[in-house]
């Protein structure tokens, strides 16, 4: 039973049950989670009159310059899960390692490991244009009770427990699953608490937008333009509408309530593309996948890659499921 006044807490707490490993322990880490997301929310509705914009003066393992609200929402996540001891292992776009917690007693019983991208749309904290966080959640396969390994984090999209993002645009909203479906509870700055406002969001089946930098056109593979070509054609219910805003996580989110597919495909120079697998691609592929849209590299399902490093970069196509197949179609032609 959910109902639109249901808190994001009370909704968490009502659903453990249908956890695979119920404890209690996933309720708390989203619990987690949500409350860090509240502290990074205040932080960007004020970016501009604090010092929080502009670059912090490192660069990650990716070679991107960080921006202060990289490291500060990295902070604010790691340091909330730390603290609370409810994660063995973290990884995340900020750092370039995987984090082994330890506990406080030194022997770290829990079961779950969180991969996060801290802040999304790093491009566009300085210009009031709306950004995210992405997180995915897996129960770990190395034995509980020992420091965690490298496996732990490389599992395939399909084992995640968990996934979700925030959007902190016009308002905050917070979007997850636990494979159950996929529900968004938007923030009450007055009071600063969630409350459920999109219950089972699904994809529409048809739609008419389509997110994709096209400022990279010359360099993308012939399928990709030829697609781009289909979706600017005037044909049926094209041309569909071009609409990026350059935060993966929003544009995500605009086209799972609108109905569009999103799309960042390889280039000649980055023949994997930029977006990452672990914390950007396979959330937000569970998340489309439970709400009936699909995810796909190109060729295949994202959440059946087997990843080979934490910071890997895969081409990245989701939305509508009609127009994804669509786009594979035409990746098809070349291979
Ligand atoms: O500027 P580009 O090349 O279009 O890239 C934009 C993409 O890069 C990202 O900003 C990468 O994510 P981060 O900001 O977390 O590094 C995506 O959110 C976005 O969709
Ligand atoms: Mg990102
Ligand atoms: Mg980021």
């Amino acid at each position: 039973m959910s109902n639109l006044n249901q808190s994001l807490g009370e909704f968490i707490i009502e659903n453990q049950n249908e956890f695979k490993y119920s404890s209690g322990e996933l309720s708390r880490l989203i619990n987690s989670i949500r409350l860090a997301a509240k502290m990074v929310n205040h932080k960007v509705n004020k970016a501009g009159l604090v010092d929080i914009v502009g670059k912090a003066g490192d660069t990650n393992i990716q070679g991107e310059d960080q921006q202060k609200l990289d490291v500060y929402a990295n902070d604010v996540f790691v340091n909330g899960l730390v603290n609370r001891e409810i994660v063995c292992g973290i990884a995340s776009e900020e750092e370039d390692d995987f984090l082994s917690i330890k506990g406080r007693k030194g022997k770290n019983e829990n079961k779950y490991v969180v991969l996060i991208d801290p802040l999304d749309g790093s491009s566009n904290i300085d210009v009031n244009v709306s950004v995210g966080t992405i997180f995915s959640i897996y129960h770990r396969i190395s034995e509980v009770g020992t420091p965690v390994q490298l496996e732990d984090f490389l599992q395939p999209g399909n084992k995640q427990v968990a996934a979700g993002y925030i959007v902190y645009g016009t308002s905050t909203i917070f979007v997850y699953t636990t494979g159950h479906g996929v529900n968004g509870f938007t923030l009450n700055p007055a009071i600063g608490t969630y409350y459920l406002s999109h219950p089972n969001i699904t994809f529409p089946d048809k739609g008419n937008i389509y997110s994709v930098n096209e400022g990279n056109y010359v360099h993308f593979p012939q399928g990709v333009k030829d697609y781009i070509k289909y979706c600017q054609k005037e044909e049926e219910d094209r041309p569909y509408t071009s609409r990026y805003i350059g935060s993966m996580v929003s544009d995500f989110h605009r086209n799972m309530l609108k109905g569009g597919i999103y799309f960042y495909p390889q280039t000649s120079q980055s023949p994997n593309g930029k977006l990452r697998l672990l914390y950007e691609c396979n959330p937000l592929a569970f998340i489309a996948e439970q709400a009936g849209g699909k995810a796909s590299d190109g060729f295949g399902r994202i959440l059946d890659i087997k990843p080979t490093e934490l910071h890997q970069r895969v081409p990245f196509f989701s939305g509508v499921k009609s127009m994804v197949e669509k786009a594979e179609e035409f990746m098809a032609h070349y291979t």
